[in-house]
């Protein structure tokens, strides 16, 4: 095995990142080195390549960025019993305590000690990479690296369409960038009747026409709740599921949710947002889910047997796929530009 390899760095606290060539790093007690088969980009490690304000609160540079990750162990550390050199492992990023109140009672996904993995530590834009062996989550070995790569977001959309059943439920999906893509095939998957997403882009509607959206409205040009009640016999829809963050689509979202619906709220808001309680929320005698990480490891579970039934449209999620580093810049600024659906890379060429 090669000792040096190729990175995506942070290695300045300012806009972008550095290719290098760094040591091999050797996994200390209860760490398992990988070979990166396959990586992807999420929306955090843009804004760390952004360096906005979270990112400069949170992250120390020098230090490789990415976190969504497909790999072959090649080395195991000290005290690591139940994985194997040779295991094709994905992570998990939520680094949890297992000793606070939360974890003690089972809800690990809001650990009060939470590290993320490639935000507070080294991560996996590199040829190798260190996984601490409490992430790992075993992939059966017949699902590609491009596809186990995605299933850290796709298990928060996982958390966030199936906090309850959609099967036969009308669904509304507001913003369609990769996390509400996951969202639109893992609705479809489970077997939503009727799946509508308002999404502003035109390159993003026609991804998420692709992906299997049943119906697909410009918020910016068309009246999403007018628009929802006509598919839905006046009615609203069952289920609203918030993936852009953007506080319109929460109003519009929740005007457009039947009584007694359902929501899910994964999206972040830049700013507090002001919302009529009484009348969105109260009175509508809505259920209303904030939608965190993954609930260890049931979602893992969900997520690997969706992968494996074939039922998810991943194909057209993945817009872009690099053999090797070199490109980084490109992936980078397309995503910025909300050109890309998920972006993957294969850090070794062949
Ligand atoms: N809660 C969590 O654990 C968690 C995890 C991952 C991501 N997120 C959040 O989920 C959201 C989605 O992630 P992403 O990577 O797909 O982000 P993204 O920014 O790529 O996608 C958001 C999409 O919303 C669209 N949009 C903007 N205004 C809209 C409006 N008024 N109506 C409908 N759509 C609108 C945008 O055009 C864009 O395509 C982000 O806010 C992200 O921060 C939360
Ligand atoms: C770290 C963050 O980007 C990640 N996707 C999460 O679920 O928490
Ligand atoms: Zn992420
Ligand atoms: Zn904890």
């Amino acid at each position: 095995m090669a000792d040096k390899m190729i990175a995506i760095m942070k290695s300045k606290p300012a806009y972008g990142a550095e290719l290098v060539e760094v040591d091999v790093p050797k996994p200390k007690e209860g760490e398992v080195l990988i070979k990166v088969l396959a990586t992807s980009i999420c929306g955090t490690d843009l804004h760390i390549y952004e360096w906005n304000e979270w990112a400069q609160s949170r992250i120390k540079p020098p230090q490789i960025m990415g976190h969504e990750v497909a790999g072959e162990v090649v080395e195991v550390g000290p005290g690591v019993e139940d994985i194997q050199v040779g295991d094709y492992i994905s992570a998990e990023t939520h680094i949890v305590c297992g000793k606070c109140y939360q974890c003690r009672t089972g809800n690990y996904h809001v650990c009060q000690n939470t590290k993320i993995f490639g935000v507070d530590t080294d991560g996996v834009f590199a040829e190798y990479a260190i996984v601490p062996a409490q992430n790992a989550w075993k992939n059966p070995k017949n699902i590609p690296p491009e596809y186990a790569t995605l299933q850290e977001p796709l298990g928060n959309a996982v958390d966030t369409v199936l906090a309850e059943p959609v099967a036969g439920k009308t669904v509304l999906i507001t913003g369609a960038g990769p996390l509400g893509l996951l969202g639109i095939t893992v609705a479809k998957a489970a077997g939503a009747s009727l799946v509508i997403v308002s999404e502003p882009s035109d390159f993003r509607r026609e991804l998420a026409r692709k992906v299997g959206a049943d119906v697909v409205i410009n918020p910016f040009e068309e009246d999403v709740v007018k628009e929802v009640r006509d598919l839905t016999d006046g009615n609203g829809v069952d289920v609203f599921l918030e993936f852009s963050g953007a506080p319109k689509a929460l109003e519009q979202g929740l005007q457009a949710v039947t009584p007694a619906g359902r929501v899910s709220l994964l999206g972040l808001f830049p700013r507090d947002v002001s919302i009529d309680f009484n009348n969105l929320i109260i009175f509508k005698s809505l259920t209303v889910y904030g939608i965190t990480g993954r609930h260890l490891w049931q979602t893992w579970y969900t997520v690997s047997r969706l992968l494996q039934s074939g039922k998810l449209n991943l194909d057209p999620i993945i817009t872009h796929k690099y053999k090797g580093f070199d490109k980084f810049e490109e992936a980078f600024e397309l995503m910025r530009a909300g050109k890309t659906g998920k972006v993957v890379f294969f850090p070794h060429r062949k």
